[in-house]
């Protein structure tokens, strides 16, 4: 008789959740925090170091399923295969009953563009198959980020991609560079919620099975608490983002009409978009209502990795159609003259 399977109902797919932050921001402080608390989970975790030894993983103190260190290069750019390649391997043995996990957690570099990391799991059918990215979670170092935004642009995407944005050493900066720093992150990124990390407290439940890449009737949900979209706009009773306040190179930009948009012109539109501009499109989503059809239209990508899907039906819900986009030098006239040529004037 063979030896019981540790792991004996595998769901698939595996959720992942990207964990990510500039240098020093307190990625691996979280990480540890996330396996104290998540108890009964288990978790395997990626590290990725660049320089040979991979100092993260001694200092998880915190048990995990397993710790796969990536050295010697960045997972978006030089190491990027191995991840592939290191995923495969962790289901392959997970199926062999070899390694018991539910989720996986990959720590990068706090020089790491998030945007290769997330393509790989849309590029490889194999990966997209075994794993659900579940989530970009960014860790904002309050005391030095201000400074950090301006200096390293990278700052700026991993800000820009996240799902979450998790705001650390609140404790050392004055209430008001706090406000400060708060509605600059709300104006890069104002779909991902904006949490403190406050010493012993931690809910996993904010940072796990966030459904950051699902296409859903949720993506733009402002009144979900998990997703309180569009902050900075509410905040300041408009719907415009005030871009003149810092000039960072990533901002977003919300296209918004009270009614229905044409299918094949906002086809078109998205299309062109993505052909012209995926380079510098970090994330954006919409849901849109569409003429004679009573489901909503939701989409959401990544650069040029895009995917559309009929979600629950519009009801008694007002139809609207709205788009959030995140990304580098946004041409803000030539989108918005784009969207409005899409309306359907009731
Ligand atoms: N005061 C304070 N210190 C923190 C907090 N989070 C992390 N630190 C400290 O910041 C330092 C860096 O934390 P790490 O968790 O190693 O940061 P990291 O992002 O993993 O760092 P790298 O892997 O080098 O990029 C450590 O000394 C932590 O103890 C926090 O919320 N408050």
């Amino acid at each position: 008789m063979s030896a019981p399977n540790p792991n004996p109902s595998p769901r698939l797919p595996i959720p992942v959740t990207v964990l990510t932050g500039f240098l020093g921001a307190g990625k691996t402080t979280l990480l540890n925090r996330i396996l104290t608390t998540a108890r009964g989970q288990r978790i395997a975790v990626i590290e990725n170091e660049f320089g040979p030894v991979n100092i993260d993983s001694e200092l998880l103190v915190q048990q995990s399923a397993e710790v796969v260190e990536m050295t010697n290069g960045c997972l978006c750019c030089t190491v990027r295969g191995d991840l592939a390649k290191n995923l495969l391997d962790l289901k392959s043995r997970r199926d062999a009953g070899e390694l018991a996990f539910d989720r996986i957690v990959i720590e990068t570099t706090g020089l790491a563009d998030p945007g290769p990391i997330i393509q790989t799991f849309f590029a490889d059918p194999e990966l997209a198959e075994a794993y659900l990215l579940d989530a970009v979670l960014t860790v904002v170092d309050a005391v030095h980020a201000p400074r950090q935004l301006t200096e390293h642009p990278v700052l700026l995407k991993q800000i820009g991609f996240a799902d979450s944005l998790l705001v650390s050493k609140s404790g050392g900066v004055a209430a008001d560079a706090l406000d400060a720093l708060m509605d600059r992150l709300a104006r890069i990124n104002p779909r991902a919620p904006i949490r403190q990390l406050v010493a012993g407290e931690l809910d996993v439940g904010f940072l796990l099975d966030i459904r950051g890449f699902n296409l859903n009737e949720n993506l733009l949900a402002e009144d979900t608490p998990a997703s309180p979209c569009f902050r900075a706009a509410a905040k300041n009773g408009s719907r415009v983002f005030d871009r003149s306040a810092h000039s960072d190179e990533i901002s977003s930009l919300l296209l918004e009409h009270a009614g229905d948009v044409d299918l094949d012109r906002i086809g078109t539109f998205v299309q062109g978009l993505l052909d012209r501009h995926g380079d510098d499109l970090l994330r954006y989503k919409g849901v849109l209502a569409i003429p004679g059809q009573v489901n909503r239209l939701v989409f959401q990508g990544v650069h040029r990795l895009a995917g559309f899907d009929y979600g629950v039906a519009w009801n008694d819900d007002i139809r609207r159609s709205r788009i959030v986009v995140i990304g580098r030098r946004l041409q803000e006239d030539e989108l918005r003259a784009g969207f409005a040529e899409c309306v359907v004037n009731a």
